[in-house]
């Protein structure tokens, strides 16, 4: 897969060098290349932004620069990206990212980052992008942060990881939280290492019994009481989905 980041706080982007992104790099499974977006600009102060038509609170991203800047990634096409990358903008008005959209997203082979900054970009981008590739605007949460970078780093090792060969055990993401179609649409329960008692407080004695059924009903069992406690809604989706999957609706 092919990563292009187009911002101007490429430093923001660091943790893409190091950890599971950073091997994936180094192995080349991931091909991740940042663009500095003032290079883009065509004033002496390398402008980006500027006042917001209809007035209002702080400012605006420029068009031609972004213009310009995605015009050189798209144009950068190599025989192995496909003909043009998705384009995905962080924006706190976007659909929210979940597992699903992970998981989709990485089934594709190029995908351009556009993280902003100020108050946004000018919608003039959006929509002249939207007319040449696909268009994905996505949020990470229902807060409110300065800018998209902190959420490419999010989506970026949220898709990465699901790539194949980029986890160590090819199986650990099978069993994900929120993985869509299966139990797991429960939360992880607690997990335990050595040592077997620490400051008094010892493993659960089913862990250590080495009976693999009774060891699976009971991460069931606490995933499921997990699940209630923190997300009730997402236990009323597994029922409805088990349900249905067991065509069980009255
Ligand atoms: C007061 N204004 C309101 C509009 C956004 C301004 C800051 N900003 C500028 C670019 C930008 C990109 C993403 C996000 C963002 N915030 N929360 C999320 N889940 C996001 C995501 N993905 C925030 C952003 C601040």
């Amino acid at each position: 897969m092919r990563i292009d980041v187009v911002t101007i706080f490429p430093e923001y982007l660091e943790p893409l060098n190091v950890s599971l992104v950073g091997k994936a790099r180094a192995r080349g499974v991931l091909d991740v290349r940042l663009h500095e977006l003032r290079e883009h600009t065509s004033d002496v102060h390398r402008t980006v932004d500027d006042s917001p038509y209809g007035g209002g609170p702080g400012m605006v991203m420029k068009p031609e620069p972004w213009a310009a800047a995605l015009d050189r990634v798209v144009g950068s096409a190599g025989p192995q990206d496909g003909l043009v990358p998705t384009l995905v903008v962080p924006t706190p008005s976007g659909r929210p990212f979940t597992q699903q959209l992970a998981q989709d997203l990485a089934e594709r082979p190029w995908l351009a980052f556009a993280p902003a900054r100020y108050e946004g970009i000018d919608r003039r981008v959006i929509e002249a992008a939207a007319e040449r590739m696909p268009v994905v605007e996505v949020s990470i949460g229902d807060y409110v942060l300065a800018g998209g970078e902190v959420a490419v780093l999010v989506i970026v090792e949220a898709v990465a990881r699901l790539l194949p060969g980029v986890l160590g055990n090819a199986e650990s993401h099978q069993d994900d939280s929120f993985a869509p179609g299966r139990m797991t649409d429960l939360l992880e329960g607690p997990v335990y290492t050595k040592p077997a008692e620490w400051q008094g407080r010892a493993v659960p004695e089913v862990l250590l019994s080495g009976n693999h059924g009774k060891i699976a009903r009971w991460r069931r069992e606490q995933a499921f009481a997990r699940t209630l406690a923190v997300r009730p809604d997402l236990v009323r989706r597994w029922e409805r989905s088990a349900m249905d999957k067991h065509d069980l609706r009255a």
